[in-house]
């Protein structure tokens, strides 16, 4: 078997994730001898990426890949609760435009410009911002970026109209869309640990939607509450397209520099998007009436509420979209769909949102789905570092293992 340097065989796993194999990136053992019959003409091809000097930080042998995942959980986590407590909070102290509430999940995109471009300031990094970042990527950006915008406008529907338990976990219902759309669009493979994982998530918005006749809030018509429940549903289906195309993009990304760079042109169409919407609709004077005489808290409440509100949805597509990078759009839906069992938790502490037997079921069925799932990979990544010694001690490289359809 041959042998090869670190950094050749790093380079040869880019190349990798830049070109999977049609049939997905399961048969990873056939992949190594693939690769390894193919070194000699892929000298120049080395050679090129040792003189750029590149990394895949997408790979797990590269040693930013844990900080970096860690980083994206942690944005998810706390962006992700704190954003659904945030968003409610608006509603609940009279709160009422789902403009205001679309407008504020993008705003916060310039909060990206300090990590794209201090880096470069403090002359801690060579590359520039938006080096490399081509037409088409600035083209899908903003189309994935408009998609995002037509999303956050559902979520804030579904927020404003049901119980913030209710449409998290209503919203859980966009795992069974991305498994079937990742497995179309990124070829994602379906097998035992992520079905079930799926299928308990999904029994627990079916559980759910069978208790919602008592969840309905005081007020609130038949009408307004099947908008709302409408609407969560069709925010899963876009945030489930969202998930798999941005992998899809992300195959031909090898920095997360340039996550945040996409990530940024993303945000700043989904703005333009809301923007239009709350200028055509009245958003901006109902934002100043609703800041002077309508929030029961207080003007300063109420810009409060928006400052941090801004800030957490804004750690939380951040975080979404460095899991798809670093895992895959898969892993990256099931964490978020994870969280929002948590957040069902959130609602039922800080707004003493009804908490009876079938929540309780649903909660413990979403958490006992995602904690399969996590052994599911961590006995895969198990397996791929026994792999690992096998072929290290026969003298092939380590590293020419590529990443499974689960990211790892
Ligand atoms: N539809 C949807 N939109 C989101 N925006 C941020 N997180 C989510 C999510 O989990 N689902």
């Amino acid at each position: 078997m041959a042998t090869t340097s670190p950094s050749a065989s790093a380079a040869l796993h880019h190349q990798f994730l830049e070109s999977p194999r049609e049939n997905g990136t399961n048969d990873f053992e056939a992949e190594i001898v693939d690769v390894e019959e193919s070194l000699p003409n892929l000298s120049s091809f080395v050679e090129n990426k040792e003189e750029n000097n590149e990394e895949d930080q997408k790979s797990t042998t590269n040693k930013r890949y844990m900080p970096l995942l860690l980083i994206n959980y942690v944005l998810l986590f706390v962006g992700s609760f704190s954003s659904s407590l945030m968003s409610k909070y608006y509603f609940i102290h009279k709160g009422a435009s789902k403009w205001v509430s679309t407008w504020v999940q993008c705003l916060g995109f310039p909060i990206l410009l300090f990590p794209i471009f201090l880096p470069v300031v403090l002359k801690y990094k060579k590359r520039k911002p938006f080096e490399g970042f081509s037409k088409k990527m600035l083209l899908l950006s903003v189309l994935v970026g408009i998609m995002l915008g037509f999303n956050n406008l559902l979520v804030s529907w579904g927020v404003a109209y049901l119980p913030v338990s209710t449409s998290s976990l209503l919203l859980s219902t966009q795992l069974v869309f991305t498994l079937i759309l990742s497995s179309l669009i990124v070829k994602q493979k379906i097998t035992f640990t992520n079905l079930n994982c799926v299928i308990l998530i999904t029994v627990t918005s079916i559980i759910l939607a069978l208790d919602s006749s008592h969840e309905k809030p005081a007020g609130l018509t038949n009408k307004e509450y099947y908008i709302g429940f409408t609407c969560t549903i069709g925010a899963g289906f876009l945030f489930a397209l969202y998930l798999p195309v941005m992998e899809k993009i992300y195959q031909k990304v090898n920095c997360y520099e340039m996550v945040m760079e996409m990530q940024l042109i993303m945000e700043i169409a989904a703005t333009v998007l809301a923007t239009v919407g709350m200028a055509c609709d009245g958003g901006f004077s109902d934002m100043k009436k609703e800041a002077e005489s309508v929030f029961d808290k207080g003007t300063a409440a109420y810009w409060v509420t928006i400052l941090s509100t801004v800030v957490t949805w804004q750690c939380t597509f951040m975080g979404t979209a460095g899991m798809v990078f670093l895992t895959s759009s898969l892993t990256g839906g099931i964490c978020s769909t994870a969280l929002l069992s948590i957040n069902v938790l959130g609602g039922v502490v800080v707004y003493k949102d009804h908490f009876g037997g079938y929540k309780a079921v649903s909660t413990v069925l979403c958490i006992w789905g995602f904690c399969s799932y996590v052994f599911g990979m961590y006995i895969k990544t198990k397996k791929k570092k026994i792999v690992r010694k096998n072929s290290s001690s026969t003298g092939s490289s380590t590293e020419l293992i590529p990443r499974n359809s689960d990211g790892i």
